[in-house]
């Protein structure tokens, strides 16, 4: 039992390209999981006054490392969705499983990123990325192990020792995903994540999350009101109507899996954000 112990404690806790050996073990079997099923979902908010109808009759099926973005106008509760499948809001009717288990309220297997910076200022880059890892439990030398690792996959490992304030809009979301990222959800809910940094923080922030989702595999899902985006980031494109908050139609998108910045010129993509655009219109 204690050689035992004495060679676990021995066992290198990072791989030759500095991954923790809990993050490549763990990446292993995640090529298996994270699949979203929703079937017949309504969302009615109501209070003694009032009653309204939110989400009507919402089937959508996410598969295990897809990239699945939803768009749709101001108001037709893409929000909401996102929110029920966090389990941070509850569903009225129907069903939310994730690898066939109900999702019930939140849980450290859906990760979150919101427009909104949400990074704990009195923590450094390093502590924010090991914050979850920490409250896991996980020792101090793992918890470095994996947040090397992911500060070297958001690129910002020069600013591990770095406080929020001091980083700019695209390095704190960058921060937001690796936290997220840091505690290996099964799947990645995004609202909007880009939707406040500038033209070209975007694009860069864009390019980004595909190389971290193509080294993560994590199951994505991603609202943004930006059809640029939602072509450009996405291997299917969820459009969603309002009054009450229904899915229109879902495009799967027949783009280049490298997604290149010159992919933007291609016909299809062009095509896509056209037909995407007079959906929307109406
Ligand atoms: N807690 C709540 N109580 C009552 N109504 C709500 C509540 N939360 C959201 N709603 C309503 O539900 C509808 C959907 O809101 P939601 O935020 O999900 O839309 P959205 O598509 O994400 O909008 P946006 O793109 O503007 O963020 C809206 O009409 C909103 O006013």
């Amino acid at each position: 039992m204690e050689a035992a112990k004495r060679t676990a404690e021995a066992a290198p806790l990072q791989d030759k390209a500095g991954r923790s050996v809990r993050a490549v073990e763990t990446d292993k079997a995640s090529a298996q999981r994270g699949e979203i099923a929703i079937s017949g979902l309504s969302k009615v908010y109501e209070t003694k006054k009032s009653r309204f109808e939110a989400l009507r009759g919402i089937d959508l099926n996410v598969r295990t490392n897809e990239f699945v973005t939803i768009v749709g106008p101001s108001g037709c509760g893409k929000s909401t969705l996102l929110r029920i499948v966090a389990g941070l809001d509850e569903l009225s009717e129907g069903l939310v499983t994730l690898d066939g288990e109900e999702v019930i309220g939140p849980g450290a297997e859906r990760g979150m990123v919101f427009q909104g910076y949400t990074l704990f200022p009195w923590l450094t880059v390093r502590e924010n990325i090991e914050y979850g890892p920490k409250l896991k439990g996980i020792s101090t030398l793992e918890r470095r192990a994996i947040s090397n690792h992911f500060l070297k996959v958001i690129k910002l490992e020069s600013f591990a020792n770095a406080y929020p304030k001091q980083l700019s809009g695209g390095m704190k979301q960058r921060v937001a995903i690796a936290r997220a990222l840091a505690n290996r959800p099964k799947v990645l809910l995004m609202d909007e994540p880009f939707g406040a940094l500038d033209a070209q923080t975007k694009l860069e922030m864009q390019e980004m999350l595909l190389e971290v989702w193509e080294k993560e595999k994590t199951t994505v899902l991603f609202i943004t009101h930006d059809i640029d985006e939602a072509v450009f980031l996405s291997q299917r494109v969820v459009v969603m109507g309002a009054g009450p908050g229904r899915i229109l139609k879902t495009f799967d998108v027949m783009l280049p899996a490298q997604r290149t910045p010159e992919v933007r010129e291609l016909p299809e993509f062009l095509a896509l954000k056209r037909e995407l655009g007079l959906l929307l219109k109406h």
